[in-house]
């Protein structure tokens, strides 16, 4: 379960990024996080993996929360999420299996262990005879489908994803929402920002929309 409470955001002293978010996600929901550019989406996202905090407010996952987290526990918040992001942000240097075992190996989790999640994320998106590529010798749409099975390596929570069909043609955009939508059946609670208004229509879940850092509708279709 996923509760904030009364969030407000600022990066700068004139604009409110979020103002005054409350927003319950119970487990196992698929929230889409829409609204125009600027509205706060990601910050939303990033405040729930800590990658910001929040001015005032709380956020709690897990009755944990993450507004008081010092910086030594954001790792182990961390270990509970996949996340997904519009570029990708593989590490260029690092093969394919390299990337998606890093989480892992953070985790201390035994090699044999390793090889036989990693090998098993890889092939649920199709990719596990390119385990030994790197990845800018992959297309957008290849790079996008070895950062969702990174995500999905952790058997994660929490699912977040920011705009990740944003670079992507719309076979591979539905491809992605199948995978998803499948982790989502295993137990993830999944929150995804887009813009995308044909998605959001073909793919009907919960929709919390935001404009200028508030939020305007939260509705179930
Ligand atoms: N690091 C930052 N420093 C200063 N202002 C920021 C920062 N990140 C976001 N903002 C501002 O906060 C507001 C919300 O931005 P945010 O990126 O959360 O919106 P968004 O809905 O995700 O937009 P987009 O759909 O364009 O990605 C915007 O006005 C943005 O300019």
């Amino acid at each position: 379960m996923i509760q904030i409470y009364n969030v407000c955001k600022n990066y700068s002293k004139d604009s409110a990024a979020l103002d005054q978010i409350t927003l319950k996600i119970p487990k196992g929901d698929f929230v889409f996080i829409t609204g125009p550019s600027g509205a706060g989406k990601s910050t939303l996202l990033k405040l729930l993996y800590a990658g910001e905090r929040p001015n005032r407010g709380q956020i709690l996952i897990d009755g944990r929360n993450v507004t008081r987290m010092s910086g030594r526990q954001v790792p182990f918040l961390r270990r509970k999420m996949g996340v997904v992001f519009q570029d990708f942000k593989l590490i260029a240097g690092r093969t394919i299996y390299e990337n998606v075992a890093f989480a892992l190996e953070v985790q201390g989790r035994k090699r044999y262990e390793i090889s036989k999640k990693v090998y098993a994320a890889l092939k649920n998106v199709g990719l596990e005879h390119k385990l030994n590529r790197y990845p800018l010798e992959l297309s957008g749409g290849e790079q996008q489908r070895v950062a969702v099975a990174r995500a999905l390596v952790v058997d994660p929570m929490i699912l977040i994803a920011d705009e990740p069909t944003g670079n992507l043609d719309p076979e591979t955009t539905i491809e992605l929402m199948e995978l998803f939508k499948s982790a989502n059946a295993r137990g993830s609670t999944v929150l995804m920002a887009t813009h995308d208004r044909d998605l959001i229509r073909r793919y009907p879940r919960r929709i919390v929309t935001l404009e200028n850092g508030r939020l305007t509708e939260d509705r179930e279709v």
